[in-house]
């Protein structure tokens, strides 16, 4: 028995669209499935919290939706050692997918998960907010603190998104909005704690990602050597750039090649901790939970079990 949760409404529409043809090719093939659609932020998380406590032992959850309602649905499991999940990628942005090679056509992803050639335990990221009532969140794919954040956030409340998706030309705003927050985002001074020990106090910074996959923001390579079976989070800090300079580097994201540049830091590490002087946004697989100055972000090892 196969449990879906879909979000009809990912990708502008695109979601409903590739149920119908999941759901055929789920009946020609006389599959037992039980099928649900999110109606509502949060509402995936529910929704699996429900499957889970409803149906003792191991349960297959699919999901076909976007990044969002992979992470709501990550934040909805209480046991992940009961969990087999499989994902059909019908979002805007589909890092997770991307990541880790799920095909973008639904019939190509839904065999996959019919006959599947592995299962891999994933890496998944916890995130702390600290002095805030904001409960703590995990995310599967990606999480950053100040101008990746301040994109999503703003890209999710761009009404011409909406309208570009539709033709499937949704990342003309992403570029568009990505240039005009590198003007707007406010360079803030932050202590960076890593593994428990102080690294540094690093002043004009536009960004700390922590990744446990390689993508985010639709295919921008922030750390190119992720990995998320290492049990460590990667992390991208880029610090002290000008914006001229910051424009002029953007585009080697594309290819991961920003990361041989001064001023940009990556490394790897079990925790880190940013203790900013300023609040900015954070974001968690692209949807924002906080904005906020002091995080804590852990890599939780081997942690979802996926079909792949
Ligand atoms: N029925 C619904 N109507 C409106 N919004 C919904 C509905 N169901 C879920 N949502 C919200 O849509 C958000 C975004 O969805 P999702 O991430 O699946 O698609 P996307 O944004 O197109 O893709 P990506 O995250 O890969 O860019 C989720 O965070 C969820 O809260």
């Amino acid at each position: 028995m196969y449990h879906f949760i879909i979000n009809p409404k990912s990708s502008s529409g695109r979601g409903i669209r590739y149920w119908w043809i999941v759901k055929s090719e789920l009946d020609r093939q006389q599959i037992s499935y039980s099928a649900t659609f999110t109606k509502h932020m949060g509402h995936a998380t529910e929704l699996t919290e429900q499957i889970c406590n409803e149906n003792p032992g191991i349960k297959n959850i699919v999901v076909l939706g976007g990044d969002g309602t992979i992470n709501e649905v990550v934040n909805g499991i209480p046991n992940f050692s009961e969990v087999l999940l499989g994902y059909i990628p019908s979002g805007s942005s589909n890092d997770l997918a991307r990541s880790l090679g799920i095909p973008n056509d639904p019939i190509k992803a839904l065999c996959n998960i019919l006959k599947p050639s592995k299962f891999q335990y994933l890496d998944i990221g916890k995130i702390d907010f600290i002095n805030m009532s904001t409960a703590p969140r995990k995310f599967a794919c990606s999480s950053g603190m100040g101008y990746d954040a301040n994109v999503c956030m703003e890209v999710q409340a761009s009404p011409l998104k909406r309208r570009l998706n539709r033709f499937g030309a949704g990342k003309l705003v992403y570029i568009a909005i990505a240039i005009k927050q590198l003007f707007f985002t406010k360079q803030l001074n932050a202590t960076v704690i890593v593994d428990g020990v102080k690294k540094d106090t690093y002043r004009k910074i536009l960004l700390v990602s922590s990744m446990i996959h390689k993508y985010e923001g639709g295919g921008l390579r922030i750390t190119p050597d992720a990995s998320p079976t290492d049990g460590k989070l990667s992390i991208c800090l880029v610090h002290g750039l000008s914006k001229l300079r910051t424009l002029i580097l953007l585009p080697t994201i594309f290819v991961g090649k920003h990361v041989k540049f001064k001023g940009i830091e990556t490394f790897h590490c079990s925790e880190i901790e940013i203790i900013a002087d300023d609040i900015t946004a954070v974001h968690t697989d692209g949807e924002i939970p906080a904005v906020c100055s002091h995080i804590k972000v852990q890599c939780i090892a081997g942690q979802i079990r996926m079909i792949l």
